[in-house]
């Protein structure tokens, strides 16, 4: 059974933005801070996180698949996720930071692909009808920056060569559920620079130690 993430000693804080948004760069940041002020941290992301995890992230980065399948397969890569990793470290009093969880599949496969909401809240009913993260940053920035930084860096996989009204529909479904989990979803604009980013994240933080 899925824990209750009230009832659980560690703390679960996720990651999400669309593609170049600045996500990841931050991530080890975040894992330091909490160190720093004593955590034990287990960083991780999806789809991925476990040995079967990684092997579905290849498949889900790089095959062409049906749109139910590709769902199917992101919330099977996070069910491992959930048992080998996520929940095993909350019980022991650990924070969890994920690079993504839920919120990137009803961003992509919902608001992206167009796979319908009550679909997408069938999957999570089923896979983690209780577990949610405590907090989730979203990185949010205008498509055309997130696209400048990405072209800057590297070679795009299956979701990165998407056009822009894909990512726009991701960024409105994003923004739609940080607007529906306001106490959860804290957007973080990323178009500020690495420092203030990081010190708009710090104060957050701090609040949650
Ligand atoms: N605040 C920022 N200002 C300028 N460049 C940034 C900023 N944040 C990230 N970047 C750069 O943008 C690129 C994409 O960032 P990354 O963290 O990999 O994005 P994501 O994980 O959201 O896809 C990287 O080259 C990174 O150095
Ligand atoms: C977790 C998850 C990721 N994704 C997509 C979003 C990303 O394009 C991709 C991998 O995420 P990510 O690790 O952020 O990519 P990168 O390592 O290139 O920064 O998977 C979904 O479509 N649905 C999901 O549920």
């Amino acid at each position: 059974m899925t824990p209750d993430s009230t009832a659980v000693p560690g703390k679960f804080i996720s990651f999400e933005g669309i593609d170049g948004a600045g996500k990841s760069t931050h991530i080890g940041f975040v894992a330091d801070f909490l160190k720093a002020h004593g955590k034990t941290v287990v960083s991780s992301r999806e789809p991925g996180g476990t040995a079967v995890g990684e092997k579905l992230r290849d498949m889900l980065l790089h095959d062409k698949m049906h749109l139910e399948t590709e769902a199917l397969l992101m919330f099977a890569s996070r069910r491992e996720h959930m048992a080998q990793v996520i929940e095993p470290a909350l019980a022991r009093g650990e924070w969890v930071i994920s690079d993504r969880f839920t919120d990137a599949s009803f961003a992509y496969q919902g608001g992206g692909r167009g796979l319908s909401r009550a679909k997408m809240e069938a999957l999570e009913q089923w896979v983690h009808p209780h577990l949610q993260p405590v907090l989730t940053f979203l990185f949010d920035v205008p498509l055309d920056v997130a696209r400048a930084r990405l072209d800057a860096t590297r070679t795009l996989d299956k979701f990165e060569q998407e056009q822009q009204d894909f990512f726009a529909a991701c960024r409105n479904e994003y923004l739609r559920r940080a607007a529906q989990f306001p106490e959860r979803i804290v957007v973080i604009d990323s178009t500020r620079s690495i420092e203030q980013t990081r010190a708009a994240l710090s104060a957050v933080l701090q609040k949650l130690l």
